[in-house]
């Protein structure tokens, strides 16, 4: 699916598939750097977090082993419930293990603040966060992220594992949906 398919559900192209691209290419040589002589277990958030779990451990040289957690708290709307719920928990226990959450984006914050914590509890090495996208004007709660992408407007985004009612995750670009899509005026 490209924007021109899109047609009037697309508002904007915010990021496009090459700059993306190229950002994670960035992120993944910092990483490489970080995590060298070491191994690491990357742990994806689905569903959204796919493509860039899928196109960063491509992009990294480190030995990585992956592992997925599914949660969620938007269900079918724009808005956080503020209720996370574990959907399906990691394989892997990650006792004493370097662990990196990679996500697609921090909008409230509140998903990556409970998913850390819980995380913390399990005894790992270390636990850092790498986010595709942030919005710092819709954080509610502080957390420490080491490696972001994008920090971007406050306003509903789709694609590159973005969705709004469980479409537009494939699109390769990070774009706004038009207003008449969710029902506004
Ligand atoms: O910072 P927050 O306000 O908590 O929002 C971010 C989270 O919300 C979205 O997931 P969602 O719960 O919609 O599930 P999905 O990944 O399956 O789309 C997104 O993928 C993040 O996981
Ligand atoms: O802007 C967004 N778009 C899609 N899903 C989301 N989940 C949190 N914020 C967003
Ligand atoms: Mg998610």
């Amino acid at each position: 699916m490209d924007a021109a398919d899109m047609g009037k559900d697309l508002e904007r192209v915010l990021i496009t598939e090459e700059e993306l691209q190229a950002k994670i290419k960035e992120l993944a040589g910092r990483i490489d750097e970080d995590y060298a002589g070491g191994e690491l277990l990357i742990v994806g958030v689905l569903k959204g977090a796919v493509m860039v779990m899928a196109d960063l451990a491509r992009a990294l040289h480190l030995p990585v082993q992956m592992d997925w957690m599914a949660v969620s708290s938007y269900g079918a709307g724009t808005k956080t419930s503020g209720v996370v719920r574990v959907l399906k928990d990691l394989d892997t226990d990650i006792a004493g293990r370097h662990v990196l959450v990679v996500e697609d984006i921090i909008d409230s914050g509140l998903t990556l603040s409970w998913l850390v914590h819980n995380l913390k509890s399990r005894n790992p090495a270390s636990v850092e966060i790498c986010a595709a996208l942030r919005k710092p004007d819709a954080v509610k709660v502080a957390l420490d992220v080491k490696y972001i992408g994008f920090d971007i407007p406050n306003e509903f985004v789709i694609g590159y594992g973005l969705d709004y009612a469980e479409r537009y995750r494939n699109l390769p670009f990070i774009g706004t949906l038009a207003p008449h899509v969710y029902g506004a005026s």
